[in-house]
């Protein structure tokens, strides 16, 4: 790429597991440098170091460059962040309509927001994107603008971790016509923001429900793979999606087994080779986080793994194993990617990443 403009960016929602995760991500950014952090009232006006305390939760030790910085108040410093900053990453722990409130406060105060929430996923004129599989959804931005009255501001939101291994190797796949999927889910202690410290029952345990995440799990693969149509984005009305969520004492990275049937049914070297080929705008832009190769595939039995696997490409490739015909299915396979990368903050700044280099942070 041509070299890029250099952008002051907020974190809201410093001090939670998503939050330390943007500001490791950001420490050494190419062209994003933190310029201001906030989090709650409770901890604005404690340096981050204070704020986080011994709730620091990353293998990575917290950025000497943000160690004393002053947190903001996340919901009352609104215009000041606004003033300091070209956009804002968002992974704030408040109700929905309160998140969904606040966005449109920093969007409407000039201040784009790559949010990590999911209180706008189903807002018709947000693009919620996997920058490899719907890169063209950023366009409904003008109509969002339009609605809100802004010329900068806007709400971009990536999709929910758990979706973020079975879509990308689901929708290169998608022109065999996909009738039917079932996934099962095996995630992370890192998605519910615990570590084994914090939450010891998870030891030689499996929790069979994670609230809300099977009706995520169903619907959001559809608006990813929907259209934009008079300035809305429009869901796709199929393939039938049913899903299982279990939580699995794992510290990071979200698994799936998955089964589909196809309208034409592909065969399996078909497959294999358009996992290996799928490439994406991010790809082709060489987008500072995205991985080279975006679906591994491994041939071993026992892989994919979540602790052998989750940091392929620095936790932002989707790793698949054990594709094999099913006898009620067409075929069935496993997947993996990193919940705190790829399918968190990884996710939120390689859509960042390309909103900038499509001139939409300008
Ligand atoms: N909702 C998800 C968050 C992603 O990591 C979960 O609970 O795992």
């Amino acid at each position: 790429m041509t070299k890029m403009k250099q952008y002051k960016v907020g974190i809201i929602g410093a001090t939670g597991m998503v939050g330390q995760r943007f500001a490791t991500l950001l420490e050494n950014h190419p062209w994003f440098h933190v310029a201001a952090l906030a989090a709650s009232p409770r901890s604005a006006g404690k340096t981050y170091e204070e704020a986080v305390g011994n709730r620091w939760a990353m293998q990575k030790p917290m950025p000497e460059s943000m160690k004393q910085m002053i947190l903001f108040d996340a919901t009352a410093d609104v215009d000041k962040i606004a003033g300091m900053v070209d956009f804002v990453f968002c992974a704030v722990d408040m109700k929905k309509d309160e998140i969904r409130a606040l966005e449109e406060r920093y969007a409407k105060a000039e201040c784009p927001v790559v949010s990590n929430n999911s209180a706008h996923r189903f807002t018709p004129d947000v693009p919620m994107v996997v920058p490899e599989v719907n890169p063209e959804h950023i366009e409904v931005i003008e109509s969002q603008r339009k609605r809100l009255g802004t010329k900068r501001g806007f709400i971009a939101v990536k999709s929910n971790c758990s979706i973020q291994s079975y879509v990308p190797a689901l929708s290169p796949l998608r022109k065999y016509g996909i009738q039917n999927v079932l996934a099962c889910t095996y995630q992370a202690i890192s998605g519910a923001g615990k570590t084994f410290e914090r939450w010891p029952e998870i030891l030689d345990n499996i929790v069979p429900y994670i609230g809300g995440e099977e009706e995520k799990s169903e619907k959001e693969p559809l608006k990813v793979w929907g259209k934009i149509e008079n300035g809305q984005i429009v869901s796709a009305d199929s393939p039938l999606i049913t899903t299982q969520c279990l939580r699995v004492p794992v510290s990071d990275g979200h698994t799936a087994a998955v089964f589909v049937s196809f309208e034409q049914k592909p065969s399996k070297e078909e497959i294999l080779k358009i996992w290996e080929d799928f490439k994406g705008v991010p790809q082709e832009l060489e987008l500072p986080s995205a991985p080279k190769q975006f679906i591994h595939y491994f041939q071993e039995d026992d892989r994919p793994q979540a602790k052998l696997d989750r940091n392929i490409e620095g936790g932002m490739a989707v790793s698949v194993g054990r594709l094999r015909e099913d006898t009620m299915f067409d075929y069935k396979f496993v997947c993996l990617s990193h919940n705190t990368l790829r399918g968190a903050a990884g996710g939120g700044v390689l859509l960042a990443e390309l909103l900038a280099a499509k001139g939409y942070m300008d």
